[in-house]
């Protein structure tokens, strides 16, 4: 069976009520190609208000949570709580989660175990800096970074998105290449099917993210080992219906 095209929209910090009806807005006039799942991943202030306005084809993320249930940790949310106001995903080890809150692969790890535990579908991030790219690291930060997420998943891969974003691509206008992206998509396929299982690695859905636009995400789509995009600029704009819709 073929891979469904996932399109995530990663808002980070941004939006207020007015922006956000009209993201909103601008998703329920798409029109939305079909055969895509898209899912928007909202500041938690948020996520009831826009669970409560969005048409149920669109799926709602956290972009983080904290990896137990309930008690003495100020400040955190836990998946019980956004599967109780009716959230079902979570955005979990994003670089920016990695590099400015010092989130460690064995802390996301232990979130994205939590995370299934509690039911939640997991888009996992990875993807290597600039430095490690020139250092020729990219694979084996990739693998490293995935290494630590496979005792966390288990037999859960069903409810696992992997984004692949290598830094140097998030909201610098640099997009990797259609080339460069699918060479690391394609090399963590192989690396899951030694390393998980060759059912694991065909059937899971690989994103790619980092600037991508209206512009580039039709080349990008085309790649066969691409299986949708985590987009956080454009997931703001009006383009983020054109980026869904990129394999039309
Ligand atoms: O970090 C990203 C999505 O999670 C990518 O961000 P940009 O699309 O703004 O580069």
């Amino acid at each position: 069976m073929g891979r469904k095209f996932v399109v995530g929209g990663n808002w980070k910090m941004n939006g207020d009520k007015n922006q956000i009806n009209e993201i909103v807005n601008n998703l329920k006039k798409g029109p939305l190609d079909e055969n895509v799942e898209v899912i928007i991943g909202v500041p938690a202030i948020y996520l009831a208000y826009v669970k409560s306005i969005v048409p149920d084809s669109i799926a709602v993320a956290a972009q983080n949570c904290w990896k137990v249930p309930k008690g003495a940790f100020t400040g955190e949310i836990s998946p019980a709580m956004l599967k109780d106001v009716g959230i079902n995903w979570v955005i979990l080890g994003h670089s920016e989660r990695r590099s400015i809150f010092g989130e460690k692969d064995e802390l996301v790890a232990e979130k994205v175990a939590h995370a299934l535990e509690s039911g939640l579908k997991v888009i996992a991030c990875i993807g290597e800096t600039l430095e490690e790219r020139e250092a020729g690291k990219t694979e084996e930060v990739v693998f490293r970074q995935t290494k630590a997420l496979l005792s966390a998943i288990g037999d859960k891969w069903a409810n696992v998105v992997l984004a692949y974003e290598p830094v140097w691509a998030i909201g610098t206008g640099k997009t990797a290449s259609p080339q460069q992206a699918q060479e690391v998509h394609s090399s963590l396929r192989n690396w899951l099917s030694t390393n998980a299982s060759p059912d694991v690695a065909n059937a899971v859905r690989i994103q790619y993210g980092g600037s991508v636009t209206a512009a580039n995400a039709k080349e990008l789509a085309a790649c066969s080992d691409i299986d949708g995009f985590l987009v956080g600029g454009a997931s703001l704009k009006p383009e983020f219906v054109d980026i869904i819709n990129a394999t039309k």
